[in-house]
């Protein structure tokens, strides 16, 4: 299976491949399948310290050291390391690229297979099926059986990373000691699926996207999913947080006009898309949005959310923050009510912050002191 097709970037990550490949909930097989990641800390003897990150919508594996192609910090090394939350000197922490991510697991932008596993010399693009979150955790489990750990400590997780590890918990529940879904929710709602859609919409009316198949002139969407990163940035935000950043701060035009940005928060936004297009691929963001989408956990199990978790003994730990309108404190709470239906041990804390939605990649001290407490708590349960 051949990685890199022009006009995509070469990156030498670590997979793990898979040759008999993954049944999908679309009911296609794609094979081979496989799976990007990284590893921090060290796997015990026992092989009992294992704890699953899940990345969001844009993150990658590459959580606590420089980005491959932007050279940016990790994006949760606030948490990730020695003495953090997520320590490295007690676990050991596993990352994997999401099933249609970008970043090296099987997705749009790698070489597509033939019913036979046989390499096409094109990329999936938008031929890649539709995938869904329970897909994504079935390919982590897959890896998690590959580095040969039987049960994770805890399978962590923001916003998507959080309904992964919910499902996690729901389609593996021996697999999983204890589940931390953050910033998350049991489904996508309907105002969050129609941000979605703005940004899908974005990408395909790029003259660029040429119907998913940007690759053939060695180009890509950029002004499309550029403006699909702004508009999401903003439900990313508080307007608390964009007023304390930016307010009505000018950038000092001499003339009045709409040609140029105007306000320090116009270029902010275009600052975060031009960024956003050096590191991810337009069809990807439009298979891992629709994933989002499709996510529904009570409908999974017969439209009864506590039905997901009935006789579980995983351990949760439920994070909101309170000015986070994508994934807002009342939707944690309708998960924290099913759980107790389902008579599961859980934690839930709202944290008091106004950085909006993205307060979970923040210094937000209360926070990762809850989280470490809380996975402290299961490990030391458990004598790890
Ligand atoms: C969870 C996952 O799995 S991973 C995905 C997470 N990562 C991302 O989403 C990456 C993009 N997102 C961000 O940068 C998010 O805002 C965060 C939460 C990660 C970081 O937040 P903060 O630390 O508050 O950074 P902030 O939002 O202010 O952005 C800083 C950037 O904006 C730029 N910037 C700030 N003001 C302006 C301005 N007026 N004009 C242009 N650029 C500006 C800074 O130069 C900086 O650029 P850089 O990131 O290229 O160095
Ligand atoms: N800003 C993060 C969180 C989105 O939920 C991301 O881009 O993945």
């Amino acid at each position: 299976m051949s990685a890199h097709i022009a006009p995509f970037p070469q990156v030498d990550h670590q997979r793990a491949v898979f040759a008999d490949g993954l049944a999908l909930d679309c009911g296609m097989t794609i094979a081979p399948m496989a799976v990007a990641y990284r590893t921090y800390g060290t796997l015990n003897a026992a092989r009992s310290n294992a704890v699953l990150v899940c990345h969001a919508l844009t993150g990658d594996q590459y959580v606590a050291e420089p980005h491959p192609l932007t050279g940016k910090p990790g994006w949760w090394e606030t948490i990730l390391g020695p003495g953090k939350p997520l320590d490295t000197d007690r676990y050991f922490l596993i990352c994997a690229n999401v099933l249609g991510g970008c970043m090296g697991s099987t997705g749009p932008r790698e070489e597509m297979t033939d019913s036979a596993g046989r390499g096409l010399g094109r990329p999936w693009g938008t031929d890649f099926p539709s995938i869904t979150i329970r897909d994504m955790v079935r390919a982590q489990k897959r890896l998690v059986d590959h580095l040969g750990i039987s049960r994770l400590l805890a399978v962590v997780g923001g916003s998507m990373g959080g309904m992964q590890a919910l499902e996690w918990a729901a389609t593996f529940p021996g697999s999983v000691f204890a589940a931390a879904p953050i910033a998350t929710a049991a489904h996508h709602s309907a105002q969050n699926i129609a941000f979605n859609e703005v940004g899908r919409a974005a990408i395909q009316s790029d003259p660029a996207w040429k119907a998913g198949r940007y690759w053939e002139e060695g180009r890509v969407p950029a002004q499309g999913l550029s403006v699909a990163r702004m508009v999401a940035h903003i439900t990313y935000l508080s307007e608390q947080a964009l007023t304390r950043k930016f307010g009505r701060r000018l950038r000092g035009a001499s003339a009045l006009t709409f040609l140029e940005d105007v306000f320090e928060v116009e270029s902010y936004l275009r600052h975060q898309g031009s960024t956003f297009v050096r590191r991810f691929d337009a069809n990807s963001y439009l298979t891992i949005t629709r994933a989002m989408d499709y996510f529904d956990l009570a409908q999974e199990h017969g439209g009864d959310l506590a039905a997901a978790f009935r006789g579980t003994r995983t351990r949760f730990f439920v994070a909101s923050f309170s000015s986070d309108w994508l994934f807002p404190t009342t939707e944690s709470r309708a998960l924290v009510r099913a759980l107790n239906a389902a008579a599961a041990n859980v934690s839930f804390v709202e944290i008091e912050s106004d950085k909006g939605h993205d307060a979970f990649l923040l210094e937000e001290p209360v926070f990762h002191r809850a989280l470490g407490g809380f996975l402290a708590g299961c490990a030391d349960r458990l004598g790890v």
